[in-house]
This record gives C-alpha cells, sequence and structure tokens, in this order.
C-alpha cells in the first residue's frame, strides 16, 4: 500500500509557555480533499508550518509521503506547494515573471516550464494579468497568484492556509472551484474559518480547537450523528441553560448568550419524540418567551459551534 499523503502522530508545538499544539494525531490520504478547521489560534496554521518544513515540531512526528518533515525536509518541499496565509509575493515583479522565478527555483525543468506557467496562469484565471505588476494586484489576484505558484511544481500535495480569506463571494466560489478541480490530481489540505466553503467543497474534516483534535470524520457521516433542536427563548441564559440541561433526553446545551435577553440555544438530544413536550411544558412553567423551536439535524456548523463553544476560545497570548 502506498504511504499516506500526511501522516500526523502526537504532534506538539509550543511557542515558550503557549501549547498552540497539543498531541494531534490524524493521516490524510493520497487524493483526498481535507478541511482543517477551528477557530482563530486554534493551531491550524501551526500545523501546516510544521508540515511545510517551515517550523520544528517540538515533539512528535509529521511525515508527508512517507518522509518526515524534520529528517527530508528537502524532499518534502518538493513534494508540496504552500500557499501561507498571508502570500510572500514580491510587490515589484510581473506575474509572469515571478512565476518563472518560482519554476526554477523550485527545479521545474527548463523544457518544461513555460507550459507549467502556462497551466497555472489558465488554472488560477489569471492569464488577464500576467505581465501586471503583482504589487498593483487586488487581494484576489495576489491569491491565486499565490495558488499558481503552490502548483507551478505539479507537486502532489497541496497544503492551503486560508486560501479565500479577504476575497469576495464570486472570487470564493471561484477559487473553491479550482481547489475542487485540482483535488482529483493531488492530495490537498485546506485551511478556513468559513464552513459553507468546506460544506461544498470538502469531503472529509478535521476540527481543531486550542492546538487539540476535536474531530475527524466525512461530513458524510455527520448526518447520522445526535438529532438537535435549536430554540431561541427569552429570559435569563445561564439559569436557561442550567434547566434546560435538567430535561430527561437533553445531552448537551451550548448557547450564544449574549448581553441581550432573547438568546439562541442549541440542545444535543436523544430524540425528538423524548423531549419536546417536557421542554416546552418546563419553558411555559418558567415564563420564558419562546420565540423559535426547530428541528435540526446535526450539520458542520452545528458540530463545529458544538466544539468551540464547550471549551471557548483561546486566551489571547498578548
Ligand atoms: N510565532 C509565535 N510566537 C508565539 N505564539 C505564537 C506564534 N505563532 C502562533 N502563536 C500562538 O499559537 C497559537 C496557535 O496559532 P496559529 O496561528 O497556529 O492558529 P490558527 O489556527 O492558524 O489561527 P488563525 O486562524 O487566526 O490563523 C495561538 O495562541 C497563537 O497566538
Amino acid at each position: 500500500m502506498s504511504d499516506p499523503a500526511i501522516e500526523v502522530s502526537n504532534l506538539c508545538k509550543n511557542y515558550g509557555p503557549v501549547q498552540a499544539v497539543d498531541r494531534i494525531s490524524f493521516t490524510v490520504q493520497p487524493g483526498e480533499l481535507v478541511g482543517f478547521l477551528g477557530p482563530n489560534g486554534a493551531g491550524k496554521s501551526t500545523t501546516m508550518r510544521i508540515l511545510t518544513t517551515i517550523m520544528p515540531a517540538s515533539s512528535g512526528i509529521a511525515k508527508v509521503f512517507g518522509l518526515d518533515v524534520m529528517d527530508y525536509s528537502m524532499e518534502v518541499r518538493r513534494k508540496l506547494g504552500f500557499l501561507p496565509e498571508s502570500v510572500p509575493i514580491y510587490p515589484e515583479m510581473r506575474v509572469e515573471e515571478y512565476l518563472q522565478y518560482r519554476a526554477k527555483l523550485k527545479e521545474v525543468d527548463r523544457s518544461k516550464r513555460n507550459s507549467r506557467i502556462e497551466y497555472c496562469l489558465e488554472k488560477c484565471r489569471i492569464r488577464e494579468v500576467r505581465r501586471r505588476l503583482i504589487g498593483t494586484l487586488s487581494k484576489g489576484y495576489r491569491q491565486r497568484v499565490g495558488l499558481a505558484d503552490a502548483l507551478i511544481a505539479d507537486p502532489p500535495l497541496l497544503i492551503l492556509d486560508e486560501p479565500t480569506a479577504g476575497l469576495d463571494p464570486v472570487q470564493i466560489r471561484e477559487t473553491l472551484h479550482t481547489i475542487r478541480e485540482l483535488a482529483g490530481s493531488h492530495t490537498v489540505l485546506l485551511s478556513t474559518h468559513i464552513l459553507p466553503e468546506v460544506e461544498a467543497s470538502c469531503d472529509r474534516v478535521i476540527i481543531i480547537n486550542r492546538g487539540t483534535l476535536h474531530w475527524d470524520g466525512k461530513l458524510s457521516e455527520l448526518s447520522g450523528t445526535m438529532p438537535s433542536l435549536e430554540l431561541e427563548l427569552r429570559g435569563p441564559s445561564e439559569e436557561i441553560v442550567h434547566t434546560l440541561g435538567q430535561i430527561p433526553g437533553v445531552v448537551k446545551v451550548t448557547s450564544d448568550a449574549g448581553s441581550s435577553d432573547v438568546n439562541t440555544y442549541n440542545l444535543e438530544i436523544t430524540s425528538h419524540l423524548d423531549v419536546e413536550n417536557g421542554l416546552v411544558k418546563r419553558v411555559v412553567e418558567k415564563g420564558w418567551g419562546l420565540r423559535k423551536l426547530n428541528h435540526r439535524k446535526q450539520g458542520l456548523e452545528q458540530l463545529y459551534m458544538s466544539v468551540v463553544l464547550r471549551q471557548g476560545p483561546k486566551q489571547p497570548t498578548g
């Protein structure tokens, strides 16, 4: 059997006292398109920087196509294309000139360079700006030039750190379309905060929060998990969360409660029939205004929220 495209085992990274990545393990098989999700500060970029050999891990193992990223950094670099969160491209170079330079640096065979550049210009839809100075391009075009750079040497693995950050909705859709197309012939690990993007383009997701892995599975598995209810109630949020949690059949209550007195509550439940009567009775007894009651099947957004709200956001580290 061939080696996994990515194999991460008990990976840890500390920045001084900050444990950015804490014993993460996962595997990505060749040809998969995997969404790598988590809120700000979850550890996504850190994991990606270790995989792309930019930074060493504190402990644990990371391999790309069976090669340890620490021991075989040059070979690993040849097997992957990386689009970092902020694309470090040279403003004073023209697009085509930049891709020529990158192709040479990445040792693309001289006889294939021009055809690779044409392919990447076409695939990333930057043909019309090929002679423009990079510094004069919009953020969306610069991201596409970054994607073309990641693709130029035709690496089997693409690691894309928030490729759609800062793009407008049309650009997001186009970029996702391109990534989906690339996924046929490349393995793709894609980090993002935008859940509909992931639902639209990925088959599998990995969710991390505060440096630890919380979920790793296929999106198709999600609909088979726990049913839930979404309630909008007027009343004291702490008491509501506590009281709803006591109702038989309610497994977990999460809330987006802020300062307003009308808030949304998500309830993971054993089954709708078991829970609803008791729930409505309790809400009426307490005099909380019931504004909305929706049945929901577990979707990506809900799973993500339950992972993130369970732990809360990571403390800013200054
Ligand atoms: N160079 C650094 N020095 C110190 N702490 C860092 C450094 N880089 C990241 N961190 C911290 O490590 C944690 C993980 O950061 P990381 O950038 O990997 O998260 P992320 O999931 O990519 O977040 P975002 O979506 O905001 O990019 C955060 O607490 C962050 O503040």
